[in-house]
């Protein structure tokens, strides 16, 4: 059986997340058996999911959700296979279902109309792990493989395969393998000019701030939450300085970077804080942070993958351990502030 990403820790008690299994890309160019194509490739999120908004965005900014579909699953983790084992992931459910509670029978998450169906119309599928166990036969591997069942997923519908379930790969398929379909094919979230410095800022984000606040949230000793908290913060300060002094972390131009830090500086508030003990700071009381969030907001592409209720659903009932009762908090309502005209215009 596959562990679910919140698990795995070293031995000193440090958070590491699993490396992504498929990796295949989307091309004309013969090294990959998956070409471009109009209505043969799915996307699977969960709203809440930073990794699979980060695609969403990317998929809406290039104007492609007429050819590439979307299924969106329910926030609360679930039991997948209840009768044997204990794994808990994400399920699939239709608008207007019962409601759900947590592992133990906490909250009450309902089943709102975002959701895209239960069985999921394009799969079949009841639970995300279905898709991967289909994959897995597909590709002759057995399917109680050790990997994770994470969102996001890109599919190619004509062989069931998964193309690839690493969500910086899918955010640079969308950008640049279906411009002759997108709507917006001159939007270059990954320009070539741009590509090396692209590469260094998003390393350092990842490391810090996108993955730096799950190594806080799920650390299992001080020492791994002291050394995490620490560099998040030296970092979300350097992203502050360069802020102040640019309008987007690489220049003049929004990219990829833009894209992956915003996915969890709309989380931070609402939820890092408080659930990942993230709170030496809030993004609001920063300057720059926080006009840039409210431009990057106000981006109909970005505010299209934004929704903070599967958001706050999502993390405060999907592991109990951190969270026994299920209790969502009410503040602060980050989205409100964000509504605020920006002034990055005139930078
Ligand atoms: N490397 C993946 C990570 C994605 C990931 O961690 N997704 C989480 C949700 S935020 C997930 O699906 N977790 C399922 C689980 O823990 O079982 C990516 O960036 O695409």
């Amino acid at each position: 059986m596959s562990g679910s990403v919140a698990t795995i820790v070293s031995k000193t008690g440090a958070f590491m997340r699993p490396s992504s299994y498929f990796r295949s890309s989307i091309s004309t160019d013969g090294s990959t058996p998956f070409p471009p194509e109009a209505n043969r490739y799915h996307l699977f999120v969960s709203l809440a999911c930073p990794w699979a908004s980060r695609c969403l965005a990317a998929l809406h900014l290039k104007g492609l959700s007429s050819i590439i579909g979307v299924s969106i699953v329910h926030p609360t983790f679930q039991p997948t296979r209840p009768t044997i084992d204990q794994h808990m992931g994400w399920c699939f459910k239709s608008a207007g279902d019962p409601p759900l509670t947590n592992a133990d029978g906490y909250g009450s998450i309902k089943c709102d109309a975002t959701l895209t169906g239960c069985p999921d119309p394009v799969t079949g599928a009841s639970f995300i792990r279905d898709i991967y166990e289909t994959a897995l036969q597909t590709i002759g591997q057995p399917k109680d493989l050790t990997i994770t069942y994470s969102v996001p997923i890109l599919l190619c519908k004509h062989t069931n395969s998964i193309v690839n379930n690493e969500s910086s790969d899918i955010m640079r398929i969308l950008n640049s393998s279906f411009n002759s379909y997108a709507l917006n094919p001159t939007t270059d979230l990954y320009p070539n000019e741009l590509k090396s410095k692209i590469d260094e800022v998003n390393e350092w984000v990842y490391i810090h701030i996108n993955n730096g606040v799950y190594k806080c949230g799920f650390a299992k000793s001080q020492a791994a939450y002291d050394a995490a908290v620490e560099m998040l913060f030296v970092h979300l300060d350097k992203c502050e300085e360069i802020l102040k002094r640019q309008r987007y972390l690489i220049g003049e131009q929004l990219t990829e970077a833009d894209v992956r830090l915003f996915m969890t500086l709309i989380r931070f508030d609402e939820v890092y804080t408080s659930y990942f003990k993230t709170n030496c700071k809030c993004i609001h009381q920063y300057d720059a942070l926080m006009e840039y969030c409210r431009e990057l907001y106000q981006m109909e592409g970005i505010r299209a993958s934004v929704n903070m209720e599967h958001i706050k659903n999502h993390y405060f009932t999907s592991h109990k351990w951190l969270n026994p009762f299920a209790i969502i908090p009410k503040g602060p309502n980050f989205l409100k502030m964000l509504e605020v005209p920006h002034k990055r215009g005139e930078m």
